[in-house]
């Protein structure tokens, strides 16, 4: 496998919300005995710091010391990984509506953005480290050897959230969820930071009408081919 400066392999997956970034990340990270980032949790984690405090989502600079200060630690508990804010088990409170609404506001603040850099780059470690998010191949592992950029329709990501949180006893209605995942996709699109965006050397992936099966074989498929 290529490695930078001697430095630990990284494949990123970046991608629009609900593409299955997250899914095959983890199903990815498991296969091959990878530390795993999950960059929008640390999004969500400050955002959720933010609310908790009333903090003004559109005030940079007090959000970015919310997002320097963050006391966050991630978990292993009975299998499933855990998302701790200040020793508190948060992982269920950061994938709420609300939070998630309120992290694609602070992710476009450049001064939160700046301050989680370190954090997530010293996800880095042997044997290698899976990253997913928006800005993983662009800005934050610009040097890692595999870049997927995992896409699929607003209808069909809208679809996917309405299975999972019906699957959870949520009741929301599809038409909401498309229009949530539109205004989403056109702030993490058009912010002036870091934006999200194909790396330029990244794979393009449009997982429209691929079950997860199939996404993982055809991922693993490239990272054997670059790799
Ligand atoms: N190829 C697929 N076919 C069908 N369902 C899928 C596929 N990939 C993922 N899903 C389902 O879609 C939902 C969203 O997937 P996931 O959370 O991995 O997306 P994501 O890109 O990480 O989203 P976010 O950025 O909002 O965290 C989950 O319920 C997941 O099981
Ligand atoms: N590298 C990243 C990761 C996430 N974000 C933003 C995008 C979302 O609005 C929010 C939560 O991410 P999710 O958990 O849905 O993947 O954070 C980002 O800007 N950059």
């Amino acid at each position: 496998m290529s490695e930078t400066d001697n430095q630990p392999p990284v494949i990123t997956i970046d991608g629009p919300s609900g593409s299955g970034k997250g899914t095959i990340a983890k199903l990815l990270a498991e296969k091959l005995g990878y530390a795993l980032l999950d960059s929008g949790a640390l999004y969500r984690l400050t955002a959720l710091a933010a609310l908790e405090r009333e903090a003004d989502l559109t005030d940079d600079a007090t959000l970015t010391e919310i997002a320097d200060g963050l006391d966050i630690r991630f978990e292993v508990c009975d299998g499933k990984a855990a998302a701790l804010l200040e020793s508190r088990d948060v992982t269920d409170d950061i994938r709420r509506e609300r939070v998630s609404m309120a992290a694609s506001k602070v992710a476009a603040m450049p001064g939160v953005r700046a301050a989680l850099l370190q954090r997530q780059r010293d996800f880095r470690q042997p044997p290698g480290l899976v990253a997913d998010g928006r800005d993983m191949g662009t800005t934050v592992f610009p040097d890692a050897p595999v870049k997927i950029f995992l896409t699929a329709s607003a209808e069909e990501r809208a679809r996917r959230r309405f299975a999972q949180l019906r699957e959870k006893g949520v009741s929301v209605s599809l038409r909401d969820l498309l229009e949530d995942i539109r205004a989403r996709d056109a702030r993490d699109t058009n912010r002036a930071a870091s934006p999200l965006a194909p790396a330029e050397d990244a794979v393009e992936l449009d997982s429209t009408g691929i079950d997860i099966e199939g996404v993982l074989q055809r991922v693993l498929q490239l990272v054997r081919e670059r790799t």
